[in-house]
């Protein structure tokens, strides 16, 4: 149960102090199954989802578990997953469910129970969504979440390179304001009218944005370190100007160092500590 009058944007400040900026993730990828000797099975995600909770949630901020590989075992690598949400969560991490769903506004109100909603099997702290179907579309599990003391991580500029079309593309039309606006700097400019701190917005270390993110105050999730190229070095250029609390993301850099729990914790504490000083 979410301790009332704790909004998303206090939970995650407070996470910061006191483990850093550091988003680790979980991707049970099958190519790390097998360099952990680990059998590509809910057996082999089981055990690699424990080391993971063990080395990570006692330490960093914010935990993601790419839920994608989880689902890849159906009914069992759920039950991982949920298992894996709860015990971070008693660890002390914040949960960011890497889930990416994205709807018609009824249907995102199923997802937002599903994620959002305490008590729920698969309740994270926040999630991860996908504004194709229209922001507003979104509404339902952005209230749900702020209701919740939880939070929605939005796609605006993806760490990919295939999602540069797409996100680049100039707005045509309707209101004269919004008109030659990107796709991308139109999601940030939407999710800056939330003043809570519910929304949050995913953005690529990997490269140039091209975003104006000096006024929006929400937390900008930063994906790419480490496996994509990006370096803690990379951040204060990629990121200057933006008002937002900066969580940067690695997953696989750091999980490369398992099977041993302790040199994952490790991993994950160089990386911190490379952002921290990268950011200072
Ligand atoms: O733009 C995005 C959005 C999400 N991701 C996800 O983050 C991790 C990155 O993993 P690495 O192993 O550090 O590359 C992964 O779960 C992606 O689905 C992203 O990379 N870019």
């Amino acid at each position: 149960m979410t301790p009332v009058g704790s909004g998303f944007a206090d939970r995650l400040r407070s996470a910061v102090e006191q483990r850093g900026r550091l988003c680790a993730g979980i991707d049970p990828h099958p190519e790390l199954l097998e360099a952990w000797g680990l059998p590509r099975s809910p057996d082999g995600l089981a055990q690699f989802t424990d080391v993971c909770v063990r080395a990570l949630g006692p330490s960093v901020a914010v935990v993601k578990p790419q839920v994608a590989m989880f689902e890849e075992y159906g009914s069992a690598g759920l039950a991982v997953l949920e298992d894996a949400l709860a015990r971070l969560h008693e660890a002390g991490a914040l949960t960011l469910a890497d889930a990416k769903r994205g709807d018609i506004g009824s249907t995102m109100a199923a997802y937002a129970r599903a994620w959002l909603s305490d008590g729920a099997p698969l309740a994270a702290d926040a999630v991860t969504a996908a504004p194709y179907l229209g922001l507003g579309a979104l509404a339902p599990a952005v209230e749900q979440a702020r209701g919740t003391g939880r939070g929605v991580f939005v796609l605006a500029r993806t760490s990919n390179p295939e999602g540069h079309a797409v996100q680049t593309a100039q707005l045509a039309g309707g209101a004269a304001s919004a008109a030659g606006t990107t796709v991308a700097q139109s999601i940030v400019d939407g999710a800056a009218e939330d003043a809570t701190g519910t929304v949050g917005l995913v953005v690529g270390a990997t490269r140039a944005h091209g975003l104006r993110l000096d006024g929006f105050a929400g937390p900008i999730l930063a994906p790419g370190l480490g496996a994509q190229g990006a370096s803690a070095a990379d951040l204060p250029g990629i990121f200057s100007g933006a008002a937002g609390l900066l969580i940067p993301n690695s997953s696989r850099a750091i999980l490369r160092a398992g099977p041993d729990a302790e040199r994952v914790r490790t991993a994950a504490e160089r990386t911190r500590d490379e952002i921290e000083a990268a950011l200072r």
